[in-house]
């Protein structure tokens, strides 16, 4: 199986470096504009492939899009990443413009793509990519929720003194720091609520942390992060090519579920080889509802401005 991931930094090569080592796909290719710099990755990672033992071909490309011909999956990391102090939101302007014309030009060669969208705003990049490509919602995947997710147990570990494996939980809603929703009712350690072990004041803590998860990152590091996007992206992309129909929190298409239209929002989802195979609409309690809905309303303001870039 073939993924092309376009935007070779961060983000992008750490998913590639990800799913080569654990052998998700056969074939792996990086494009980017920057001249020799997917090439240099690639190779880089092509490096590692008799120390850590694994046989994926990785190849670099710089803008040639044929190279990516008869992908099965495209991730698009492409853009720039926010600073300390700024939102993900403000990054639209610049990364609008690059979203789009990066999936026209990956579906000219890979028109039976699942795509799978990383850059930021998440969710308006993703309802972008959807309107301006016209595929169908399966195939339009945004990458957010299983970062969130992932930051959420890391929080809910530290607070509990246990192992990230043994948790379980899940964040909906919007990728921004005032739009994800970590699930804390939900969560879970080996199955016991985990308000049996901690205060509602230690748990809104864990929430507060998670949604400002990326900003603290952003601030230690001085650009966003990119190891736990990374190797996000290539749990996801795992779950897609390997048909493992993991219920993972995606930005998709809602018409209808969560009381949403017209909007792609990070809910739980079956994904397996088609993409977004099932949407699992889960009871919400009623403050749960309108953190949703609150969410909805502010990615739906955002996914407004998009429309110079969407004409
Ligand atoms: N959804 C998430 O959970 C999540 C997580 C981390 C980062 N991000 C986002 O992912 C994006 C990338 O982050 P990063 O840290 O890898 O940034 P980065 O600057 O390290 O890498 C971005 C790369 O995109 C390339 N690029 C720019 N325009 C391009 C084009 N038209 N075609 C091909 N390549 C192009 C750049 O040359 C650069 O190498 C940012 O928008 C960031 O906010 C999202
Ligand atoms: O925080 C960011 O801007 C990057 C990404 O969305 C993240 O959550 O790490």
């Amino acid at each position: 199986m073939k993924v092309t991931i376009v935007g070779a930094g961060n983000v992008g090569a750490t998913c590639a470096d990800v799913i080569s080592y654990r052998g998700i796909a056969g074939e792996v290719v990086l494009l980017d504009i920057k001249e020799g710099f997917a090439e240099g990755k690639a190779m880089d990672i092509s490096q590692c492939a008799t120390t850590t033992g694994f046989n994926t071909k990785v190849s670099g490309s710089t803008n040639d899009y044929s190279k990516t011909a008869g992908s099965d999956v495209v991730v698009i990391t492409s853009g720039i990443p926010r600073k300390p102090g700024m939102t993900r939101e403000e990054l639209i302007g610049i990364n609008a413009g690059i979203v789009k014309s990066v999936a026209d030009n990956v579906l000219q060669h890979s028109p039976e793509a699942i795509i799978v969208v990383v850059s930021n705003p998440m969710d308006t990049m993703t309802y972008l990519t959807l309107k301006a490509t016209g595929l169908p919602k399966n195939r339009i995947i945004g990458m957010g929720g299983a970062l969130d997710s992932s930051r959420f147990k890391y929080y809910l570990s530290k607070a509990l003194n246990k192992p990230a494996n043994d948790i379980q939980g899940m964040v909906i809603g919007g990728h921004g720091d005032t739009t994800m929703i970590p699930l804390t009712r939900l969560a879970s350690y080996n199955g016991v609520p985990v308000s049996e072990f901690l205060s509602q004041e230690a748990l809104d803590k864990v929430a507060a942390d998670t949604m400002v998860g990326g900003a603290t990152l952003t601030g230690l590091l001085g650009t966003s992060a990119w190891y736990a996007p990374g190797a996000s992206v290539a749990y996801l992309v795992d779950s897609i090519l390997n048909d493992q129909k993991k219920m993972i929190p995606c930005s998709v298409l809602l018409e209808g579920e969560y009381g949403q239209q017209d909007i792609c929002l990070g809910v739980p989802c079956i994904i397996g080889k088609k993409g977004l195979e099932q949407i699992v609409d889960i009871h919400l309690n009623d403050n749960e509802k309108a953190l949703f809905a609150k969410s909805a309303d502010a990615v739906r303001n955002m996914n407004a401005d998009l429309k110079s870039v969407l004409v």
